[in-house]
């Protein structure tokens, strides 16, 4: 109650009143106080709970290069990468370009995303996983806007590692029935490759198992333009990998690794994981205190009678043969002194059961009538070691009888290294003296083919240390290839 004395101003509140007033007057100001508070404090609250979550979104993965078996000329490709993400002052100042886009390509289950969650692992990078297919949506304009979202989040929290796994489902190459909501897509992840400053450390890693679908724009420099092959795993690769997923389980001390992976010939990590898995269940299942070989025998049989495609296991007697194949090339290759291999495997790659990977050459822009025909004879030499060792043939060498019968033609026909001398034949004159053609092209072909049948004949020593150790290792590399030979060849020696 107020009240007032019209003369003075002056309002007089009785001690009891004014002590109510000030009561309330209190309890107002802590009202508001409180009132206030509890606006400004809310929105700060959720926010924070918000920046919360969202940095518990932030996957930073902790794999580390230790926990991927194998891979190791991967990961030393990968070490690079390492360092530009650890330190791109350093290349920024040299004006060095930190790569931005990395193609993994292979068959599926050998350890692609697990590679990328331990690049983003060492470097301690933001990690952030998409699958090409969920950008493919029914409404235009969607896939895009989520691949702008997807970059917007990394350049936030730089560096970042995106990974976009089955990326051929954005990426493949583009046709005349164009799809206008795919091609959107596309486009906005290529804008947003080349959009990001190379301040911005953010690596985006597209895996895939088929390289050759993908639109050429995509593999332009600047963008995917560094391409790793992640392919399965070999012997020692199977049985590192073996050995990292048994490591947290009780294995029976009678279990050998080394035996298990000789006999996972031709699977992949993920089969190796799965088999270790199964066989820990059936453990549990069979009331064992540790993992013994019967529950490895039965998880093997189970994945391997899983598998759909029957030559993802190559059978013992494939294995051989195909030891004994890739064996004739490196060796046709050495004893000609062809070109440097590098390597030589029987690990499946693509739709190859075993390959001799060669050492870069140095440029050439000329080469010789011999040094084409040594090249048919490494080529042949596959075959002819089949039907030395077997005595026939398989349609293994389909690609490398393609190969061969191509440079014939083209000594015949364009080089004019044949019997018909100097003469160059275009199409229609192919066509009119086709049985001409045709029999010199048959003629290099038989004349390499029984020199190099002859050669490893002679050297079968060699050919069978070769395919013996190929067999044993499935992977060889240049030099212990020429150990072997060295070895060899000495008891050879002596033994004559
Ligand atoms: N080199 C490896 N070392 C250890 N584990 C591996 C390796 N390769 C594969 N694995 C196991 O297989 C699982 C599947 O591998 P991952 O998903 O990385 O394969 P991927 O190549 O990405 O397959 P996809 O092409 O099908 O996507 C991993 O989680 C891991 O358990
Ligand atoms: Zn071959």
């Amino acid at each position: 109650m107020i009240f007032f004395n019209g003369n003075s101003h002056y309002v007089h509140i009785p001690s009891a009143y004014r002590f109510v007033l000030i009561l309330f007057c209190l309890s107002l100001l802590i009202g508001y106080v409180r009132l206030d508070k509890s606006a400004q404090l809310e929105p700060v609250h959720i926010k924070m709970d918000r920046d919360d979550k969202q940095n518990k979104n932030i996957n930073k993965p902790s794999i580390r290069f230790n926990d991927v078996a194998g891979l190791d000329e991967v990961k030393e490709e990968l070490f690079e990468i390492i360092d530009f993400i650890k330190h791109p002052t350093k290349y920024h100042k040299m004006g060095a370009k930190i790569p931005k886009g990395i193609l993994f390509y292979g068959p599926p289950g050998t350890g692609k995303t697990l590679l990328a969650q331990a690049l983003a692992g060492e470097t301690d990078s933001s990690f952030f996983p998409a699958s090409g297919s969920e950008f493919v949506e029914k409404y235009v304009g969607v896939g895009a806007k989520r691949v702008r979202s997807l970059f917007e989040k990394a350049k936030k929290t730089s560096p970042s590692i995106i990974f976009i796994d089955e990326i051929d489902a954005i990426g493949a190459k583009r046709t005349s029935e164009s799809n206008n909501e795919k091609d959107q897509t596309l486009n906005q992840l290529l804008i947003e490759m080349d959009g990001f400053h190379s301040e911005q450390t953010i690596i985006v890693i597209g895996a895939t198992n088929r390289l050759d679908l993908l639109d050429e724009a995509l593999l332009r420099p600047g963008r995917f333009d560094r391409h790793i092959f992640i392919g399965n795993p070999d012997l020692r690769a199977r049985e590192e990998i073996l050995m990292v997923h048994t490591k947290n389980k009780p294995i029976d001390p009678s279990v050998n690794i080394k035996e298990l992976a000789q006999r996972t010939h031709g699977l992949s990590g993920a089969h190796l994981s799965n088999i270790a898995n199964e066989a820990a269940i059936l453990a549990v299942r069979n009331n064992k205190s540790a993992i013994g070989i019967d529950e490895f025998n039965e998880a093997i049989e189970k994945v391997i009678a899983g598998l759909q495609r029957k030559n993802a296991v190559i059978l013992d007697k494939e294995k051989r043969k195909v030891s004994f194949h890739e064996a004739g090339h490196a060796l046709m290759g050495k004893i000609l002194n062809c070109d440097l291999v590098s390597k030589v495997s029987i690990v499946p790659r693509g739709e190859a059961l075993g390959y001799v990977m060669y050492a870069p050459e140095e440029d050439r822009y000329l080469t010789t009538t011999n040094e084409l025909k040594n090249k048919i004879k490494v080529l042949l030499g596959g075959r002819c070691a089949e039907q030395l060792i077997f005595g026939e043939v398989s349609t293994g060498a389909k690609d490398d009888l393609k190969k061969a019968n191509t440079i014939a033609y083209q000594m015949v026909c364009e080089y004019g290294m044949s019997n018909l001398k100097n003469r160059v034949f275009e199409p229609t004159l192919i066509r009119n003296c086709y049985p001409l053609i045709d029999k010199e092209i048959k003629k290099i072909i038989d004349e390499c083919y029984e020199d190099a049948f002859q050669t490893l004949e002679k050297h079968s020593h060699l050919l069978s240390a070769i395919a013996t150790e190929l067999y044993k290792k499935e992977t060889l590399t240049g030099q212990e290839l020429e150990n072997i030979l060295k070895l060899n060849e000495q008891k050879y020696s002596l033994s004559i």
